[in-house]
């Protein structure tokens, strides 16, 4: 925290993450950084969720939503050694032998190992798939259990405690801490719509959440020749939740520029999905991201991505819908939501055909107005 400026701390509100090390100081850009590579003043505010000033916080938070739907949670609650013990595991997890990781793909629930390049989030601009494996876990739902015959829902496919002792108990904590801090975000974004703190609770219990272990391989990007870590996107549902390994990469669209949110140690990486933006109406933001790799490292990150229970309505909120801001959507269910966006960018995909979906929990939209420019900072459109 202590490299970190805290935006809800009362004061200045348009504090960022970042400082010198990311090209920019409190007068804005310093002019010797392309444009692409600097943080504007307030594009990922630092939201400290521990400050004694809520209605502080909550402003902060409500204008982070409007302006990029990306902030950053320090503050947050979250024991460090929760973290560390994970990133750990995961370390050891993505280490395993392909041989092993392979008898653990991806199941029809979306729970299971996705290779490297597996994935492409963006196919219009990539070359290849994402230079990244990954994991799918959910909430645990027993086989046979009548939320089972759910799509998306079903039971863990765990490493198998011979090879990996320690990850099913370092991941199911990190689950519970997760969905803490998730729980506690909803009500603070309640409050920033005005609405009772309570009011996005009912839509949570339980929730849908997946947890995604991801190991970047070394391979720099190239954004020019179409090659990412992750190819630009979206993330489909309510709230995503990330810690990362401290590695930089991620990048975000604001302004026509792709903008770099350098590494917040000991906090997360927050943003706000498509379904978000469509309760909302459009007035919280949903907005494009991506990874470039550039320190010839590997890097670990580990998004949470936190959503309703399938059979949530979303609907644009009363308080989001005015005569000039009808609403942009009919109602929908979350379940139906993110099953539709799976449709929309997977081949082949037949909605409510059968119980499926895989991907879909941890989904994301690739697409919208943007540039391959990794270095460049102009924007060079489509
Ligand atoms: O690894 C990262 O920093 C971001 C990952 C991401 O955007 C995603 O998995 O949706
Ligand atoms: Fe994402």
């Amino acid at each position: 925290m202590d490299q970190l400026n805290s935006a809800s701390s009362g004061g200045d509100l348009a504090a960022t993450v970042g400082g010198d090390a990311a090209g920019w100081d409190a007068a804005g850009w310093d002019g010797t950084r392309p444009q692409a590579f600097q943080m504007p003043p307030a594009a990922v505010p630092v939201i400290d969720l521990s400050a004694p000033d809520e209605a502080a916080t909550v402003a902060a938070l409500g204008r982070a939503c409007r302006d990029s739907g990306f902030f950053i949670a320090a503050g947050h609650g979250v024991p460090q050694p929760v973290v560390d013990a994970m990133f750990d595991q995961m370390r050891r997890l993505f280490a395993l032998p392909l041989e092993d990781k392979m008898k653990m793909l991806q199941d029809e629930n979306n729970r299971g190992y996705t290779p490297m390049a597996e994935e492409t989030l963006d196919p219009e601009r990539q070359t290849r798939g994402d230079t990244k494996e990954g994991f799918y876990f959910g909430r645990e739902v027993p086989a046979g259990s009548p939320e089972a015959d759910l799509p998306l829902h079903g039971p863990n496919v765990w490493p198998p405690p011979a090879l990996l002792p320690g990850f099913r108990p370092a991941a199911e904590a990190y689950f519970r801490e997760a969905s803490t801090l998730g729980h506690r975000l909803l009500r603070l974004l309640a409050l920033s719509l005005g609405l009772e703190p309570a009011h996005f609770d009912r839509y949570f219990d339980p929730p849908m959440a997946f947890l995604r272990p991801l190991r970047y391989g070394p391979e720099a990007s190239s954004p020019g020749e179409g090659v990412f870590g992750a190819g630009a996107h979206t993330d489909y549902g309510m709230l995503t939740i990330l810690a990362t390994d401290g590695s930089p990469g991620l990048q975000v669209r604001l302004g026509g520029a792709w903008v770099e949110v350098p590494p917040a140690p000991g906090c997360f990486v927050c943003n706000l999905g498509d379904m978000l933006e469509r309760w909302t109406n459009g007035l919280y933001r949903s907005t494009l991201h991506r990874v470039v790799s550039t320190s010839g490292k590997e890097r670990f990150s580990l998004p949470f991505f936190f959503e309703p229970n399938f059979s949530a309505v979303v609907e644009a909120l009363p308080c989001c819908v005015t005569p000039d801001r009808p609403a942009r959507h009919p109602p929908t269910t979350a379940g139906a939501h993110l099953l539709e966006k799976y449709a929309a960018t997977h081949a082949g995909y037949q909605q409510g055909a059968e119980k499926s979906g895989a991907g879909a929990g941890g989904g994301r939209e690739n697409g919208g107005d943007q540039s391959d420019g990794g270095g460049g900072g102009a924007e060079e459109g489509r």
